[in-house]
């Protein structure tokens, strides 16, 4: 993380005016940016994951056999004992084969001289780094592609720790994060289902976006699947302390860049798939290569595909390489297992799941919205192609409390709803919001912006999403990064302006996004909805390379208190007398 001095508030009050009325149905309205919270920095994090206590010494001479290259000479090379493994020089620890790769910025190996200071007791990289990591005097081995070898090199330095775990791996694009929760609580329902007086309930895990958990311990997430050496070393530590099972997220990002290598799910779960990551995948059909991956014999035994999604058709009638067990929330008499009778909740929906010879169990997806009804059907049918019996994991699912950041509500006694969520793609900003009209009955407010220095192309239809199907669609900042955030608005306001005035609600430009959800609470009355949309769990907002503390819930929760949002929004239409 880079930090800088540099952020929007120290830029000058002058913005461009891209209104043609203060806020009436179908009007553009800009609203000048406040002042900023002071930059802090953010507490420093221990980089890497966590290790296990107990580790065999795998001799260098082994790794490199398992590798196909000579053992490296030189003093204590043929001795050296491999106790760890690490792609990041900064969480070397004593004992571990640093992993020097190549990458977009840098080439590891020029953090070799780090690394050795830490303890390294080897490096492996490819040939333009071999010189670099030579000069530290370690042992060297070296290898064409270090990433690719990295992940069995990994599950081989902890002991194949992946083995004992029954696995199940969630991809998609959207809802990855609630199916994997879903599913970690199946998987509880199921472990407490089969202990006994003398065999207590095993522990379950969850690897994801938000956090990692072991049992009830939780561990904060650098990203959505870690690298290959952490996530081998948290499966170590998960063994260790007796986890079982674990649902896990694994993104696009994680298969192209060879994250689970080492690693063969027993399930593998599909949800859908619509734009985004368009700075990363050359095109729609590369996005969809890079999951398709997952369900190849390399990766895993079993697939649970959505066939309401026709990329999840097309791995069902034959681009997946193992078998697939299929499922449809809208009700498709052509999928294995089927969810009907729907009743859909303010807070959650209700509804029968039908499954082959008959089965049919009573379910409830504890999220509100048809979204969530698939991807508590997934969860479910996940646990059964596990080997859980329906109902304990259908009762396992419903039971989840909820997902952080996602249909999160803030109750501040306000009488009507505030709900924070995830959504920062059009095609989930557009599921929530239809999710939302059919339950709620008064207007929406919703807030929401776009990341800087990430896919351009969802700007211009996720402010056209918003425009349309909110009543008051408030564009704000969201992790700006390098990029002006005047910038990334005026294109999420050349979508909405796509829209026509007839069939779009009010649109306001509010780059503080504090003031903007301050705006969207303003407007709220008795029976409508707040929602701030984009951020859900996270914690920071980076503007300029500076992260600030930022918080949605806090930060609704604070306006609903203070009444606020009238101030800046009257403020505004004095201004404009
Ligand atoms: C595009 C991408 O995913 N890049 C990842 C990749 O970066 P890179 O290969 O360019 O690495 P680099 O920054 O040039 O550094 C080269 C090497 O030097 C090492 N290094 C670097 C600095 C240092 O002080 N010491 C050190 O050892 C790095 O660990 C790296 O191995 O390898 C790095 C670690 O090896 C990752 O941190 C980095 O993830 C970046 C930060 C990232 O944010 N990726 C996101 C987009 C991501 O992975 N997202 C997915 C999807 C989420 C979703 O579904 O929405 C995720 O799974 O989180
Ligand atoms: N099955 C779904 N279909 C469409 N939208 C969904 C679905 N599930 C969740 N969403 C929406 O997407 C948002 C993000 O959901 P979630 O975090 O579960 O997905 P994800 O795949 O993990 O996302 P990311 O890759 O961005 O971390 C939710 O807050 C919700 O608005």
């Amino acid at each position: 993380m880079t930090h800088g001095t540099s952020g929007p508030g120290n830029r000058g009050p002058a913005r461009p005016s891209l209104r043609d009325g203060p806020g009436a149905p179908g009007t553009l309205t800009a609203v000048p940016h406040a002042d900023q919270s002071p930059a802090t920095t953010p507490e420093p994090t221990t980089p890497g994951a966590p290790r296990p206590t107990r580790v065999r010494p795998v001799p260098l001479t082994e790794l490199a056999g398992q590798l196909g290259v000579r053992a490296p000479e030189g003093a204590g090379a043929p001795e050296a004992g491999v106790t760890g493994i690490t792609h990041d020089s900064r969480a070397v620890r004593p004992g571990d084969l640093y992993a020097a790769l190549p990458g977009a910025r840098f080439h590891g190996a020029a953090f070799s001289e780090q690394a050795a200071k830490l303890g390294a007791a080897a490096v492996l990289t490819d040939p333009a780094g071999a010189e670099r990591a030579a000069a530290t005097g370690l042992p060297v081995l070296v290898v064409d592609d270090p990433r690719g070898r990295m992940g069995a090199l990994a599950a081989a330095v902890y002991g194949e720790p992946g083995r004992d775990l029954l696995r199940i791996g969630i991809t998609g694009t959207s809802g990855k994060t609630t199916t994997a929760y879903l599913i970690e609580g199946g998987l509880r329902a199921w472990e407490r289902s089969r202990a006994s007086d003398d065999r207590p309930a095993a522990l379950t895990g969850l690897i994801g976006t938000v956090e990692s958990r072991i049992g009830d311990e939780r561990i904060k997430s650098e990203r959505t699947t870690p690298e290959a050496t952490d996530l081998q070393a948290l499966f170590a530590v998960m063994r260790e302390k007796g986890v079982h099972s674990v649902a896990m997220e694994v993104s696009s990002h994680a298969l192209v860049l060879g994250r689970v290598d080492g690693c063969v799910f027993d399930v593998a779960v599909f949800n859908n798939l619509s734009p985004e990551h368009m700075e990363f995948h050359s095109d729609m059909e590369d996005y969809f290569r890079a999951k398709a991956e997952l369900f190849t014999k390399e990766r895993s035994r079993l697939g649970v595909v959505n066939l309401d999604d026709a990329y999840g058709r097309r791995l069902a009638e034959g681009e997946s390489e193992v078998p697939v067990v299929t499922f449809s929330a809208a009700g498709s008499p052509d999928a294995d297992w089927r969810a009907v009778d729907v009743e859909s909740g303010l807070f959650d929906s209700t509804f029968t799941i039908e499954g082959p010879d008959g089965v049919s169990v009573p379910a409830r997806s504890p999220l509100a919205g048809p979204f969530n009804v698939a991807n508590a059907l997934a969860a479910v049918v996940a646990l059964v192609a596990a080997g859980a019996d329906p109902k304990t994991a259908a009762d396992g699912v419903a039971a989840v409390a909820g997902v952080p950041g996602r249909l999160e509500r803030v109750d501040a006694g306000q009488g009507y709803l505030a709900v924070v969520d995830y959504a920062h793609k059009t095609d989930a900003v557009e599921s929530v919001l239809r999710a939302l009209r059919k339950v709620t009955p008064g207007r929406i407010h919703a807030v929401l912006g776009c990341g800087g220095d990430r896919d351009t192309t969802k700007r211009a239809p996720m402010g056209a999403a918003l425009a349309r199907l909110a009543d008051t669609a408030v564009l704000t900042s969201d992790n700006p990064r390098s990029e002006d955030p005047l910038a990334i608005l005026a294109t999420m306001l050349a979508g909405a302006a796509e829209v026509p005035a007839a069939e779009r609600g009010a649109v306001l430009l509010m780059e503080d996004r504090a003031a903007a959800i301050a705006a969207a609470v303003a407007r709220a009355e008795p029976g409508d909805t707040v929602l701030v949309l984009g951020k859900g769990h996270e914690q920071g907002q980076d503007i300029a390379g500076v992260v600030r503390p930022f918080d949605d819930r806090r930060v609704l929760r604070e306006a609903i208190e203070r009444g606020a949002g009238t101030h800046a929004v009257t403020k505004h239409r004095n201004d404009q007398g």
